[in-house]
């Protein structure tokens, strides 16, 4: 057996906290190792954000040059090479890769390629990715091992060989028809890019609206943009059975309140949510306690049920973004300094990349409801944001609740065109506590797509 060997700070993982907690605390002079078995920075540089917004883009091009002559532009006959769109997007990973490698090297900190697993409290064994093994502990240890696509319990699936986002993002041909399970983020990311490049797209969806966060307008507007361009969404539908092969042929068989269905296509896209890496590294030889859904407990600190052991990310139960990880990176940063920042009551905007982009910050409609919050709400149609008259962008709409007791903002959602930086403009103004009257009678450039919010707050009814 290797001797152990140890650290001041060993991290499981290599997310997105977790390798800017390696950088950080070796650049201030403590011995740091991070064990990661696949992927050089984690997940999102690698085959989850960067990679599919990549292809996203991709997919936009592909689709204005198709939409060219309606602007004035004459093009030939266009195709898309699916080889060609992976290989860009390859060549971004293989930057990320080596920016992490610098990174590691500049800070000082060991990255150990390897599976890791807790042989006993705040001890990990690594099954080197090159061969052997190495034991290491830690005075401090930090769990940072992300989450994996969920395969939901349906006869035929395991044999049907389904994609999940990873295996989409390497696809180097076009599915004829591409079938997608789940109705959340991946799966209309994936569906819209898809179909821009030439797919027939059928989404499959239990619930009976797509982004079951959301409010019904929110979902209903996506839908509707989502079936303009040719994508199928059969709500309400629950898969029974599937046969076939995925990347040949693949039937799913459906139950809907109107009966039963059967969707046939050639490849079968899974993104029905996401299952936490906390099954097998072992976390019974150690004191750190897993909820029911098995998340690592943590406390408001992010520190688990064993002293001295800190969870970061998904995980750890975090809201499943690459900068909610960053954020608890900080406040595991700042509390092992002796600080007390916490994660409770902070702000998680969000924005999914279709296109138009949906972003949120702060309270929908009907979490105001269900909390039984008074609130006075507002929307304006993108079409009435002057910005889209020039580009005709005019799908989707802005939406602002604010507080009916005083002029406090408590949400805003948006689709449209670049609804993330929009509400960055109305994140900034909620982390300012500015009235909503500020935003409203802000001088804000001519033509923007922000500009659209002096009209939005303008339909604010006033206090009673
Ligand atoms: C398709 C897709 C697109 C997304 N797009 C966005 C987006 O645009 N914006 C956004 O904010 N979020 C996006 N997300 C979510 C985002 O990717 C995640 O929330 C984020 O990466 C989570 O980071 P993390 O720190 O929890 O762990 P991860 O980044 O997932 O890292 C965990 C790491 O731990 C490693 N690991 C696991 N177990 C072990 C072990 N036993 N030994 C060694 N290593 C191990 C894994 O290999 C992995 O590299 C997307 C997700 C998906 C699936
Ligand atoms: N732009 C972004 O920031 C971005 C992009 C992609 C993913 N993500 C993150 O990753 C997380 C996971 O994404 P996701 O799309 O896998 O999960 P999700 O939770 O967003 O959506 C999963 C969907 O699958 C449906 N579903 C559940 N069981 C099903 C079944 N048996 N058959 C068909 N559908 C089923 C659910 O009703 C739900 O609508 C997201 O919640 C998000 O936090 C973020």
């Amino acid at each position: 057996m290797p001797d152990i060997e140890n650290f001041d700070t060993l991290i499981l993982g290599s997310g997105q906290g977790g390798k800017l907690l390696a950088w950080h605390l070796a650049r201030s002079g403590q011995k740091v190792a991070v064990v990661e078995r696949r992927w050089v920075g984690g997940s999102c540089p690698a085959v989850a954000c960067l990679p599919s917004k990549n292809e996203i883009w991709s997919a936009r091009i592909a689709h204005l040059v198709q939409h060219a002559a309606e602007f004035g532009t004459a093009t030939g006959p266009v195709s898309v090479d699916m080889a060609a769109v992976r290989r860009r997007k390859q060549a971004m990973v293989d930057r990320e890769i080596a920016f992490h490698l610098g990174a590691y090297k500049a800070s000082g900190a060991e990255l150990i390629m390897g599976e890791g697993r807790f042989i006993g409290p705040k001890t990990i064994e690594v099954s080197l990715n090159d061969g052997g093994q190495r034991r290491l502990s830690g005075n401090q240890v930090v769990v940072n091992v992300g989450s994996h696509a969920a395969i939901p319990d349906i006869p035929g699936l395991p044999a049907a060989r389904a994609m999940t986002h990873i295996e989409a993002l390497e696809l180097d041909y076009l599915p004829s028809h591409l079938i997608v399970l789940g109705g959340g983020y991946v799966g209309i990311e994936m569906a819209q890019a898809y179909r821009r490049f030439g797919s027939r797209v059928t989404i499959i969806e239990p619930s009976q609206r797509l982004m079951g966060r959301e409010d019904a307008d929110v979902a209903e507007e996506m839908q509707r943009i989502l079936v303009s361009e040719g994508i199928e969404v059969v709500l309400g539908a629950r898969p029974t059975q599937v046969r076939g092969l995925s990347g040949d042929a693949v039937v799913v068989e459906i139950h809907t309140d109107a009966g039963n269905r059967t969707v046939e296509g050639s490849d079968l896209l899974v993104a029905a949510g996401r299952v936490p890496n906390t099954a097998d590294i072992g976390l019974e030889k150690t004191g750190v306690e897993l909820d029911d859904r098995g998340f690592i407990r943590v406390n408001e600190r992010l520190e688990t049920t064993e002293g001295g052991v800190w969870a970061i990310g998904e995980c750890a139960g975090s809201p499943q973004f690459t900068h909610v990880s960053v954020d608890d990176f900080r406040i595991v940063r700042d509390n092992m300094a002796g600080g007390n920042r916490r994660t409770d009551a902070r702000q998680i905007p969000y924005v999914m990349f279709t296109d138009p982009p949906l972003a949120r910050v702060g309270m929908s409609e009907g979490e105001a409801q269900r909390l039984g919050i008074a609130y006075r709400v507002a929307t304006l149609p993108m079409g009435n944001v002057l910005r889209t008259e020039a580009t005709e962008e005019t799908q989707g709409f802005m939406k602002a609740v604010v507080s009916a007791n005083d002029d406090r903002i408590l949400g805003f959602t948006m689709i449209g065109s670049e609804a993330g930086e929009v509400m960055a403009v109305v994140q900034t103004a909620m982390m300012a506590g500015l009235p909503y009257t500020e935003l409203r009678e802000a001088v804000i450039v001519h033509l923007t797509i922000a500009e659209g919010l002096g009209p939005l707050f303008a339909g604010i009814p006033p206090l009673r």
